[in-house]
């Protein structure tokens, strides 16, 4: 399965990386930067209404090459002119031709939090995405027995980041909340078969504690999307290809938005 392949070829990357940066020195580095208090990118999903995360994403397993031309900086400063509230970039390199430079330097350049979507398999990647300069980190609950799961969350804690908790179904929700996840993300998209299926997230919306924030991730095409996942009191939405795939992404989000016509294609 593609998750398993994926992870594998992380672990083998993380490995490489220690080799240049030892855990300890990671670790070191992660600790003496400076920490925005009060975790911003939680505070960015809490605020009133729906909030959107936009995704800076070159291609993808189901999709292959998304955007030829990836300006990747530009393409954030869109996000954010357009008015988002957060930004997800892909870090990893083999199947979603992501960088962590990518993420570096949009965290310089974008003042709206920025999420680090990559498959976290050794606590050594959330000291990472620390240092990227990251407000959020990606865990993948099928990734990541709960105890370390519960670990992990309480690492991010330690750095002032938000964990978005990926779950695809009860079992992986109850696991995410008893791990103490704050954020909880639901892929509309099977990764098995890369089936999408938007109710995948609204189904599992009432199984999360309604404190917890709840995001919606992954085949959002439409403003018909966005009000089903707003009446089943989703709190975020995450949108990648629709957005990546657009001319004006301006024009795009207010689409989505339901404030605009559909001619950001
Ligand atoms: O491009 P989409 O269908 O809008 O999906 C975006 C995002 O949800 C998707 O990239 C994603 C959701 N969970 C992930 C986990 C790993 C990698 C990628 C993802």
């Amino acid at each position: 399965m593609i998750l398993e392949q994926i992870a594998r070829d992380t672990e083998i990357r993380v490995t490489n990386q220690k080799k240049k940066v030892p855990l300890g020195t990671l670790k070191k580095a992660a600790y003496s930067m400076e920490t925005e208090t009060g975790f911003p990118f939680e505070k960015a999903l809490a605020k009133e209404g729906l909030s959107f995360i936009c995704e800076v994403k070159k291609a993808s397993p189901s999709k292959g090459i998304i955007a030829e031309d990836f300006p990747y900086l530009d393409i954030a400063r869109e996000y954010e002119a357009a008015g988002a509230d957060a930004i997800s970039c892909l870090t990893e390199p083999k199947y979603f031709l992501g960088r962590d430079s990518y993420l570096k330097e949009i965290a310089e350049t974008v003042k709206i939090p920025v999420l680090r979507k990559d498959f976290v398999v050794e606590e050594y990647q959330i000291y990472e995405a620390k240092v990227l300069g990251a407000g959020a980190v990606l865990l993948i609950c099928a990734l990541i027995e709960p105890e370390l799961l519960k670990r992990y969350i309480q690492v991010c804690d330690t750095l002032g980041l938000s964990a978005l908790v990926e779950a695809h179904d009860e079992k992986e929700i109850s696991h995410a909340v008893w791990a103490g996840a704050r954020v909880i993300g639901v892929n509309n998209r099977n990764l098995k078969d890369f089936s999408v299926d938007v109710g995948n997230s609204t189904k599992l919306r009432a199984l999360a504690p309604k404190e917890v924030l709840f995001v919606a991730e992954s085949g959002i095409k439409g403003p018909e999307d966005i009000a089903r996942l707003k009446e089943n009191e989703v709190d975020a939405v995450l949108i990648g290809e629709t957005l990546m795939k657009s001319r004006d992404k301006k024009k795009m989000l207010s689409y989505l938005k339901g404030e605009g016509t559909s001619d950001g294609q």
